[in-house]
């Protein structure tokens, strides 16, 4: 007889879902009266948690119905399966974050606070959430589940790892809470003798109810003492009358489920202030994300300072002298004018001197043979033969008797690393032109008449003085992008993996306000690395930058390039389907970007099609406006600074506009459901 006057909080109607070629549900109906406690039962994987969600609207039917008699999710309280809770929050950090996204005031959370630690015996309320043992995290989150007293409450194993006497008084609890205030629980347990204490129990295998009914009238219709007992008896009949229901069953009719109403659809202030405290919370306690964005940029940057550009000093070089040995060098110093006729000078003296100045480490050998063994010597990197004529013939040479000169001054060089010959090579020149200086200055000769017609002068960087001023700002704009991409990915990748944003989204949350929250919180960070590495690096370590009335150019740009970085971190989580798979895509990005930007090697040396995709990338792009503004003092009134700014907003607009897309699109990449 079907009684007209029973309410149904939930009624589920000839459902189906398929995962794949895999049934889930097969026709599935079930039916929860308001004001009782349902208990769903059934082995393991045989599809509970997918119809539990699939209740709550997180999960659509591929076919069939489902009623809910409560429309707001505010009044419904779900506690799923997973802990879905923020590990570095405390218990009541925790509880005020979800009492504020379901608008409570601060004095019913605190009454909440007691109520439902003296009930669920949690510990104490600053404990974090990581500290606490399996079946105290599951008390705070069914706690969370219960705090702002919803009608219908949907627990997903919630007595899993809780101690007996406790799982009995939470028990009693529920069926208070069903009497007192005609609340409606939903409960999925693998204890199925606990479940005799539901109003109503459905056994679920294979896709369908195989049975409901109050405990009791289980009990009589099976002839057996318990509901194990009851459900091997069930399982047993429906294998006997078995029409195949594991087979896969196209879905032919669209599904006709009323979705629940959220909170509100509009951005909300207070659930972005509320999640901006909850993430700047999360992040402060989180020690390697915390070293990830202020530690390593500082240590990055004095890396960079103390490393980078700098002259190679003690380098070894090999020496042989036929003119006269080393110890007459070291105590020579040239006397009179080489063209006088008592002139006696050394002159190869005067070039091993200038080399030891140069903070070269000399080194004498026996002859010339032993000198070009020594390159095969590890570190050795040139060998310098001077012959028994080298002043003679120098003479002979600055007097422009070319054709007497009879003997060459040989310097073997290694050439394993190219910019340690270059320097080697260089200081050879500039050691010459010492000596060709200092020899024609004390015969009253003006030197420049030995120098090549040509002079050259520094228009712009003036103080650029080494390799690694020349790249500095490439080197900070790669930080500028790069940490902020790591926030963006650990933050985002951390809400959607544990199951933290798809629980905050019940509540109410939108992926708008979480972005706006993380997007200022980034910025945040963002300001303190800037001004971090700015002042190791100029201020320091004084690296040329300057000083001009349109320097904000440089902050803003590497602001930019920050919230870029940040909106690519957020890109990265989402698509990622693992937070370790979205680390190795910023880092290897990030690190290919690095190449070819121009900071290890110029991007003129590219191949031309390389050096357009090196000048479009991000740090390539930003890394030169700032150089050109940083050192030639470029401001907006060039074009390339104009272009410059337009494609890095272009591309901002270009990941904004992705991410919207795939909000709207592709929302399970967004959230994992749990
Ligand atoms: N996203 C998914 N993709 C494919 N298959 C899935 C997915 N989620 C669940 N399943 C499969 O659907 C079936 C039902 O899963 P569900 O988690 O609903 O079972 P359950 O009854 O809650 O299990 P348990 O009691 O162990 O928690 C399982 O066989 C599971 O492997």
């Amino acid at each position: 007889m079907i009684n007209e006057d029973i309410q149904y909080e939930v009624q589920v109607k000839n459902a189906y879902k398929n995962y794949g070629e895999k049934n889930v549900f097969n026709g599935l109906n079930m039916k929860v009266t308001s004001g009782s406690i349902y208990g769903l039962l059934g082995p393991s994987g045989c599809g509970k948690s997918t119809l539990l969600q699939c209740i709550l609207g997180k999960m659509t039917l591929d076919s069939g119905t489902i009623d809910l008699k409560t429309a707001n999710s505010k009044n419904i309280g779900y506690m799923p399966q997973d802990l879905c809770l923020e590990e570095l929050l405390t218990i009541y950090e925790t509880f005020e974050y979800y009492g504020t996204l379901y608008r409570m005031k601060k004095k019913n959370i605190e009454s909440k606070k007691y109520e439902l630690q003296s009930f669920l015996q949690l510990p104490s309320m600053d404990c974090q959430i990581k500290n606490l043992s399996g079946g105290e995290s599951r008390r705070v989150s069914l706690a969370i589940s219960l705090l702002h007293d919803p009608k219908l409450i949907i627990l997903d194993e919630p007595t899993v790892g809780i101690d007996p006497v406790l799982r009995q008084k939470i028990w009693i609890e529920f069926t208070k809470m069903v009497v007192q205030h005609q609340k409606t629980v939903i409960i999925t347990t693998h204890y199925i003798e606990e479940a005799s204490q539901a109003n109503r129990v459905g056994l679920m295998r294979s896709g369908v109810i195989i049975e409901e009914g109050s405990p009791q009238d289980i009990l009589i219709k099976s002839n057996t003492q318990s509901l194990e007992s009851a459900f091997l008896i069930l399982c047993n009949n429906q294998d006997k009358n078995k029409n195949d229901t594991t087979k896969y069953v196209p879905v032919k009719d669209v599904p006709q489920t009323k979705k629940l109403a959220q909170l509100e659809n509009n951005i909300d202030f207070q659930r972005i202030k509320a999640l901006f405290k909850k993430n700047a919370l999360v992040s402060s306690r989180d020690y390697a994300l915390l070293f990830s964005l202020i530690i390593l940029p500082v240590l990055q940057s004095f890396n960079f300072c103390l490393a980078i550009g700098g002259e190679f000093k003690n380098m070894p070089i090999t020496f042989k002298n036929e003119e006269v040995n080393y110890e007459f060098c070291q105590n020579y110093s040239t006397k009179g004018c080489i063209f006088d006729e008592d002139s006696n000078e050394t002159l190869s003296c005067v070039v091993l001197d200038y080399f030891a100045s140069l903070n070269y480490k000399l080194i004498e050998v026996k002859d010339r043979e032993a000198g070009e063994m020594t390159m095969n010597n590890a570190g050795n990197m040139a060998f310098i033969h001077f012959q028994k004529n080298y002043t003679k013939d120098l003479i002979k040479y600055i007097d422009q008797k070319y054709d007497e000169v009879e003997s060459n001054t040989y310097i073997h060089l290694t050439n394993e690393n190219f910019l340690y010959k270059n320097q080697i090579r260089a200081d050879v020149f500039k050691s010459f032109t010492h000596l060709i200086n200092l020899t024609l200055t004390k015969c009253n000769i003006n030197p420049k008449t030995m120098h090549l017609p040509i002079e050259f002068h520094t228009v712009l960087g003036h103080d650029v003085k080494t390799y690694g001023n020349g790249i500095v700002a490439i080197f900070i704009e790669m930080g500028g992008f790069y940490f902020p991409s790591v926030f963006g990915l650990s933050v985002m990748s951390s809400e959607k993996m544990d199951g933290v944003l798809s629980r905050s989204m019940f509540a109410g949350v939108k992926l708008m306000e979480l972005l706006i929250s993380l997007f200022c919180i980034s910025t945040v960070f963002l300001s303190v690395q800037i001004v971090l590495m700015c002042f190791i690096i100029y201020v320091l370590f004084v690296n040329p930058i300057i000083i001009t009335p349109v320097l904000f150019l440089y902050v803003f740009v590497l602001v930019l390039s920050g919230w870029m970085g940040f909106l690519f971190g957020i890109l990265t989580a989402v698509i990622s389907t693992t937070k370790l798979g979205g680390t190795y895509v910023i880092t290897g990005l990030s690190l290919s970007q690095f190449l070819l930007s121009g900071g290890v090697w110029p991007i003129e040396g590219q191949s031309e099609l390389l050096r357009i995709v090196s000048r479009l990338t991000p740090m390539g792009l930003i890394g030169s406006m700032m150089t050109n503004i940083s050192i030639k003092g470029w401001s907006l009134d060039h074009p390339s600074i104009i272009v410059g700014i337009s494609t890095t907003l272009f591309y901002i607009v270009v990941l904004v506009l992705l991410l919207f897309v795939l909000g709207k699109f592709k929302k399970h990449w967004w959230v994992v459901q749990k």
